[in-house]
């Protein structure tokens, strides 16, 4: 980390920025789809502002940490898989940032879009093989991100990821200090200009998977029982992540290291085929004891993605893929033979493109609710509803909630 440079930020001005409509809500703050009328009267660029409202922090655990942490974060990345910091501003009542609207929702929502809402196995190499990217990127910077799933993964306009949500993360030790060599594959580069726009069955090896069952969602939150040290440590002891995504050495809490996040991408990969997670209990206590002892049960033949998984669902973190040589391990497995790591971003037409709001549509929507943000939070203080949620939101509620999001509070560890 100390090598990377922090962005000069740009100031924004709450008062100018029109609120188009809410993204989303999660534990720290709420996201909005903003215009910035006086720069962009055409309402061209419109994008995403995190507001997190001070007033919370007393009664959320570390949230004022958190909250710059993720600023601080996002004012280091540079990578096509990563948000960019265009943005921040903080006033007596609110911190802010802005990054770059992802106008195809989440993964979760996108695989309740799928027949069986489950992913076909190209459309899991092409998604898997861009989170593998985001995370080496973090690596690299010794940022281990503790807090992959889902909803985190964001579909960008050009139908490529970008990881979100970057509170839970942290720095650890150098990977380098251990045993990592330098990773032989080329990381795409950020321009995402095509020279020769792409077609992505040319860089995807087709793995046919049969026999897979119907889907059910499950998922929880963040948890954590201890307040993370921001020390720089080789291993962190916090109890973090989202329980069905939580790694067995963190349950039985010796310490973490960036192997936490190759787990998770176990998990995530594991409920993009089957729509559920492989450890999934009645209970928190159940899914930990599933965590640290059950193995993840496959259904059908074994296939090159099943092994992955299975190579990434090894409990003990030591022999898991990924803690040894990093990302570079996880991309010379054979599940991703053939693919062209280095034309990742090349790739012009990814398994599902966003469908991306007109101008005039979005000028609409800020001619009728026409409040800024600050009118925004006051209007919510005073029950007053001015602008309407996100219609991804409302859209697929019903699934979502029918499959029980347990709330679990950083106060109960
Ligand atoms: N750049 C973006 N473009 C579109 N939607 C976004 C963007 N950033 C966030 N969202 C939406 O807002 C939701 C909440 O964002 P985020 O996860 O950053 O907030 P949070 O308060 O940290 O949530 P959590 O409870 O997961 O910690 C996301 O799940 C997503 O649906």
């Amino acid at each position: 980390m100390a090598t990377e440079k922090t962005k000069p930020m740009v100031k924004l001005d709450l008062e100018n920025l029109s609120v188009v409509r809410v993204l989303g809500k999660g534990a720290m703050g709420t996201v909005l789809l903003v215009v910035d009328l006086i720069n962009d009267p055409s309402a061209r660029c419109p994008f995403a502002l995190k507001v997190v409202e001070k007033s919370t922090f007393h009664s959320k655990f570390d949230a004022d940490r958190r909250a710059r942490w993720e600023m601080t974060v996002l004012s280091r990345l540079s990578d096509p898989f990563l948000p960019t910091l265009l943005g921040t501003s903080e006033t007596d009542e609110f911190l802010a940032w802005a990054v770059p609207y992802c106008h195809g929702g989440d993964l979760n929502i996108l695989r309740y879009r799928q027949t069986d809402q489950i992913f076909s196995s190209t459309s899991i190499r092409f998604y898997i093989a861009e989170i593998v990217c985001a995370l080496e990127s973090l690596h690299r910077m010794n940022i281990v991100y503790r807090d992959l799933k889902p909803e985190n993964v964001l579909i960008q306009n050009s139908g490529h990821v970008t990881l979100t949500d970057f509170d839970l993360s942290r720095i650890l030790k150098p990977i380098s200090s251990r045993t990592i060599k330098p990773p032989e594959i080329p990381t795409p580069k950020p321009d995402t200009r095509r020279k020769h726009r792409r077609n992505l069955s040319r860089f995807m090896l087709v793995v046919t998977e049969k026999g897979l069952p119907k889907a059910k969602s499950a998922r929880v939150s963040p948890v954590s029982r201890k307040k993370p040290s921001f020390s720089n440590g080789e291993r962190s002891n916090s109890f973090v992540g989202t329980e069905e995504y939580v790694s067995p050495e963190v349950v039985r809490g010796d310490g973490h290291e960036f192997a936490v996040d190759w787990w998770a991408l176990g998990i995530l990969i594991y409920e993009m085929m089957y729509g559920e997670t492989p450890f999934r209990g009645k209970n928190r206590k159940e899914t930990f004891r599933n965590v640290v002892q059950k193995s993840p049960e496959f259904i059908g033949k074994k296939t090159l993605l099943t092994d992955l998984v299975e190579r990434l669902l090894e409990k003990d973190p030591a022999k898991r893929l990924g803690y040894k040589n990093g990302a570079a391990e996880i991309k010379e497995h054979a599940f991703f033979n053939g693919l062209r790591w280095d034309l990742l971003t090349e790739v012009s037409r990814p398994p599902f493109l966003a469908l991306i709001e007109e101008e005039e549509t979005i000028q609409e929507r800020i001619e009728s609710s026409g409040v800024n943000v600050k009118d925004y939070f006051q209007s919510l203080r005073k029950h007053t509803v001015l602008v309407p949620p996100s219609p991804s939101h409302s859209t697929f509620n019903s699934p979502l909630s029918e499959h029980c999001r347990r709330n679990v509070s950083f106060e109960e560890y």
